[in-house]
C-alpha cells in the first residue's frame, strides 16, 4: 500500500503541472477575447466582421478549456524503451511546446485502448488514474509484459477492470456521461475506423452503441477537422428525451458542433407529432413510397380533357391540349423540380398563346408590345386558372396531404398498394403530421423544389424587415448625432445585417432542409423505415455514416430485422458491419432472462457476454390480479429509496403506453399517503412505455405484467428492451402467465 500511495504522490505532482497548465490557458484565452471585445462596435464592417470571428473562436476555445476540467488527465502509457506518455481529454503542450498530455484521440493514445499482453505495442504499463476533481485517488495497473511481476489478464479481456466496473456500478443521473478513460478495445477499433462508407455498429443491448456512436463522432471531428467542419455532423436520435439523455456527452469532449435531430424534426421548422397505427406506419415506411410521391407529382402536371375557348381583349384564344400536352414535355425536358420546371412551362404556353393573339393583328408588333401582349395573358383569370390546372404549384403539405385525403388521388398513384391499404391511409384533409409522414414531405420536397410562390412572399419578408431596419438604423443615426456623412442608414442598416448572419456551420446546416452533411451518425437505427433512409441519405451524399442498432430490439413495424434487407437496397455495397459483443449495463441474470425470452421469439439477438454480475438482481413478484398495481406502485417506491441510499439513482417503471398515466398518478397518491416528497419522487422515478424507455437506461426498472407488453404492438421486441434497461435490477410483477421463455 506504501507503494500505491507514493505512486499516488508522483502521479498528482504530474496533475498538477496539467492543471496549472490549462489555468495558464484559460487565462491567456479570457484575456484574448476581453481584448477584441474591448475592440468595441467600431471600424469598418470587413474590421467589426473580423473580430466577432475572432471573438467566436475565444469563446469556443474557452468554452472548451472549461469542459475538460473534470478527468482532465485519466491514463498514463509506460513503453519499454523509458518513454511515459499521459492521456487525456485534449492534448497540452508546455511553454516550449513539448506534448505533455496527449489527446486520447491522436494516434499516439491508441495503445491506451487497444495494447494487450499478446499485442503490447511496446508498452509493458497501462495505468488509470481515478482522479476527484483535481485529487489523485486511486490508480489501477495493468502490466502487459506478462514477464514482469504483477501482470494479468483479464478474463472477459477487459482493459482497466477495476476502473470500468467502478464507471458501471455508478448510480445514474438520468444523463449519460463519457467512456473516454475506460473505452474497450474491440470498441476503441470501431470509434477509429475509416471515415469511409457507412458503417453499421450491431450489437445487444448495453453494448455501448450509443457511447461508441458518439465518441467515434468526436474522434472523426478530430482526424477529419477541416472536412466535417465545413459541412457538418447530423446526427439522428429516435426521440428528443433521449437527445436530452445524451446530450452532454459530445460537449464533456470538447464538441459542441454537431447537429442533433429525430426523423419528425428532420424539416427545420416543421415538427410531427401525431401518434398513428402501426399498420398505418409500416404501410407509409415502404420503400415503394418513393416512387409512390413521384407518382403523385407527375400527376399533377397534367393535359386537360378539352380545349379551354376564351376571349382576350376582341381576340379568339383556344388553350389547346396539344399545345399543353408539348409545353409539359418541353418543361419535363429540363430535369428542374415541379415548382421550377412549372416557370418553363407556363413561359411556352403563354409564348403559344401569345402567337394566336398576334396572329389576328393586321399589323405586326414590336418585341416589347409582344411582352405586354404576354403580360395581359398571363394576367387573365381564366388563362391562370388553366395553366395551374395543368400544372399546379405545389407545397409538400399540399401534395401529401391530398394523397390522403382524396381516394382517388391515392389510387391513381398506388397500384402498388392493395384498396385496404390504401383505405388505411385515408385521412380528412387538415389532419395532424406523424412521423412517418416527415419523409414523404421530405420526398415531396425534394421533387417540387422551392414554390416560387413561397420564394416571393420571402422576397417581401425580406424587403419588409430590410425596410424596418433601415427605418431602426435612421433612428439610431438620429438619437447618436453621429451625421456629417461619415456613416448613413444603409451601411449601418448592413452591419445590423451582418451581425445576424455571423452564424457557425451548424446553425446554418440546422435551419435549411436541404443541406448536405459530411457525416451522419444514427443511432437506434434499427427503427428507421426504408422512407426514412432515403430521407437521411439524401442529407450525406458521401454516404459516410455510422450507424448503430439492435435488430433484436426493432419494435416500428417499417424499421429493419436485418440490416443487409435494410441497407443493401440503399447502399449497395458501401456499407460494413462491426458487432459489439460485451453488455456494459445489465447484469448477468438479467441479460440472460431477457436473451432466453427473445431467443424463444425468434428474435434476431446478437451473441452478447455480461461484464456484470450482481446477486439478487433479478426478481420476479407473482399477485393476484386484483392486488398488481399495488405491489408494483411499493415496489417503486420502495426501489426508489433503495438506490438513492448512496446518492444517484434512477428508476423507471415500465408499463404499456396507455397505463402511463394511471401509473404515475398512483405514485404520487402513494408517495402523498406515506408522507414522502413528491418532489424526490419526481427526480428519482419515471413512468414510460417500452417505446419511451428505448435507448436509455436506470438503476432498476419495475416491469409490470410482461405478458401485456409481449401481446402488444411491439412484442416480444419492446418486451426486450424493457428488460434490458437497468443496470442494477429488474423486478417483475406479474398476475398472468410469464411470457415463453421467460422466467427466473
Ligand atoms: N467502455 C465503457 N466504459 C464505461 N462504461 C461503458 C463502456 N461502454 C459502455 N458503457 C456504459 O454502458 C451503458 C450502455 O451503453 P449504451 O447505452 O451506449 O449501450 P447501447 O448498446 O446503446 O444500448 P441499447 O441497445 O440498449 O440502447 C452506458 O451506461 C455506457 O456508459
Amino acid at each position: 500500500m506504501a507503494d500505491q500511495s507514493d505512486e499516488i504522490q508522483v502521479e498528482q505532482q504530474t496533475l498538477d503541472v496539467l492543471y496549472a497548465r490549462l489555468d495558464e490557458l484559460r487565462a491567456a484565452t479570457r484575456a484574448r477575447l476581453g481584448a477584441v471585445r474591448r475592440g468595441g462596435p467600431s471600424g469598418s464592417p470587413q474590421n467589426r466582421s473580423e473580430r466577432d470571428a475572432f471573438a467566436t473562436l475565444y469563446e469556443d476555445r474557452a468554452a472548451l478549456l472549461e469542459a475538460v476540467e473534470d478527468r482532465l488527465c485519466f491514463g498514463r502509457l509506460d513503453f519499454d524503451d523509458q518513454v511515459t506518455r499521459y492521456i487525456g481529454r485534449i492534448g497540452l503542450t508546455d511553454e516550449q511546446h513539448t506534448s505533455i498530455l496527449t489527446d486520447w484521440r491522436a494516434p499516439a493514445a491508441q495503445s491506451f485502448y487497444r495494447a494487450t499482453a499478446a499485442h503490447r505495442d511496446g508498452v509493458f504499463r497501462r495505468r488509470h488514474l481515478v482522479t476527484t476533481g483535481r485529487q489523485v485517488t486511486g490508480l489501477e495497473d495493468e502490466i502487459l509484459d506478462l514477464t514482469l511481476p504483477g501482470s494479468h489478464v483479464s478474463e472477459l479481456n477487459l482493459s482497466g477492470e477495476g476502473a470500468l466496473l467502478a464507471a458501471l456500478a455508478a448510480g445514474r443521473t438520468g444523463r449519460m456521461g463519457d467512456i473516454v478513460a475506460t473505452i474497450q478495445s474491440e470498441q476503441d477499433a470501431i470509434i477509429r475506423s475509416d471515415l469511409q462508407g457507412a458503417l453499421v455498429v450491431q450489437g445487444g443491448p448495453g453494448t455501448g452503441k450509443t457511447a461508441v456512436a458518439l465518441h467515434r463522432a468526436a474522434y472523426l471531428l478530430y482526424a477529419h477537422r477541416r472536412l466535417l467542419e465545413r459541412s457538418g455532423v447530423l446526427l439522428i436520435g429516435p426521440s428528443q428525451s433521449f437527445l436530452r439523455y445524451i446530450d452532454q456527452v459530445l460537449p464533456s469532449l470538447g464538441e459542441t458542433g454537431v447537429v442533433s435531430t429525430t426523423i419528425s424534426d428532420l424539416i427545420p421548422g416543421f415538427s410531427a407529432r401525431a401518434t398513428e397505427s402501426p399498420v398505418v406506419a409500416e404501410i407509409k415506411g415502404r420503400a415503394v413510397f418513393g416512387s409512390i410521391i413521384r407518382r403523385a407529382v407527375t400527376a399533377r402536371q397534367r393535359v386537360p380533357a378539352q380545349d379551354v375557348r376564351l376571349r382576350v381583349d376582341g381576340h379568339d384564344i383556344v388553350i389547346r391540349r396539344r399545345d399543353i400536352r408539348d409545353a409539359i414535355a418541353k418543361a419535363r425536358r429540363n430535369h428542374k423540380p415541379h415548382n421550377q420546371a412549372r416557370v418553363t412551362f407556363v413561359r411556352e404556353m403563354l409564348s403559344r398563346l401569345a402567337q394566336q393573339y398576334v396572329d389576328q393583328m393586321s399589323f405586326s408588333i414590336e418585341k416589347d408590345e409582344r411582352a405586354e401582349v404576354i403580360e395581359e395573358l398571363r394576367t387573365t383569370r381564366e388563362i391562370r386558372i388553366a395553366l395551374n390546372l395543368a400544372w399546379m404549384p405545389l407545397t409538400p403539405e399540399k401534395l401529401v396531404a391530398d394523397l390522403f385525403a382524396k381516394p382517388h388521388r391515392l389510387a391513381q398513384v398506388a397500384h402498388e398498394l392493395s384498396p385496404a391499404e390504401q383505405a388505411a391511409l385515408a385521412r380528412p384533409a387538415g389532419s395532424p403530421w406523424t412521423e412517418s409522414d416527415v419523409p414523404l414531405l421530405d420526398e415531396a420536397a425534394e421533387l417540387l423544389g422551392e414554390d416560387n410562390q413561397v420564394a416571393k412572399a420571402q422576397a417581401r419578408q425580406d424587403a419588409e424587415q430590410r425596410a424596418h431596419t433601415l427605418d431602426y438604423a435612421r433612428q439610431v443615426l438620429e438619437s447618436s448625432d453621429s451625421g456629417g456623412g461619415l456613416v448613413n442608414a444603409d451601411m449601418l442598416a448592413d452591419r445590423f445585417a451582418t451581425g445576424a448572419s455571423f452564424l457557425t456551420t451548424a446553425e446554418r446546416a440546422e435551419k435549411d432542409r436541404a443541406w448536405t452533411y459530411a457525416h451522419l451518425v444514427v443511432d437506434e437505427a434499427q427503427e428507421l423505415s426504408a422512407m426514412a433512409w432515403r430521407a437521411l441519405i439524401r442529407r450525406c451524399p458521401s454516404r459516410s455514416m455510422t450507424i448503430v442498432g439492435d435488430v433484436a430490439q426493432t419494435s416500428s413495424p417499417a424499421g429493419a430485422r436485418s440490416w443487409s434487407a435494410m441497407l443493401t437496397p440503399l447502399l449497395r455495397d458501401a456499407w460494413r458491419m462491426s458487432e459489439l459483443t460485451v453488455n456494459y449495463r445489465t447484469p448477468e441474470a438479467v441479460a440472460t432472462a431477457a436473451r432466453t425470452m427473445a431467443l424463444t421469439a425468434r428474435l434476431p439477438v446478437s451473441p452478447l457476454t455480461s461484464a456484470r454480475e450482481i446477486p439478487g438482481a433479478l426478481q420476479i413478484h407473482p399477485a393476484a390480479a386484483a392486488d398488481l398495481r399495488a405491489l408494483t406502485l411499493d415496489l417503486a417506491l420502495r426501489t426508489v429509496g433503495e438506490v438513492r441510499s448512496g446518492g444517484a439513482g434512477q428508476v423507471a417503471v415500465v408499463v404499456p403506453a396507455g397505463q402511463t398515466d394511471a401509473v404515475r398518478s398512483g405514485l404520487l397518491a402513494l408517495a402523498l399517503a406515506r408522507g414522502e416528497d413528491p418532489a424526490d419522487l419526481a427526480d428519482g422515478v419515471v413512468v414510460l412505455s417500452p417505446a419511451q424507455v428505448k435507448g436509455l437506461e436506470f438503476d432498476a426498472v419495475v416491469l409490470e405484467e410482461p405478458a401485456d407488453i409481449y401481446t402488444g404492438p411491439g412484442g416480444a421486441s419492446d418486451l426486450y428492451v424493457a428488460m434490458t434497461r437497468p443496470t442494477k435490477y429488474l423486478h417483475v410483477t406479474h398476475s398472468r402467465p410469464l411470457p415463453p421463455g421467460m422466467s427466473a
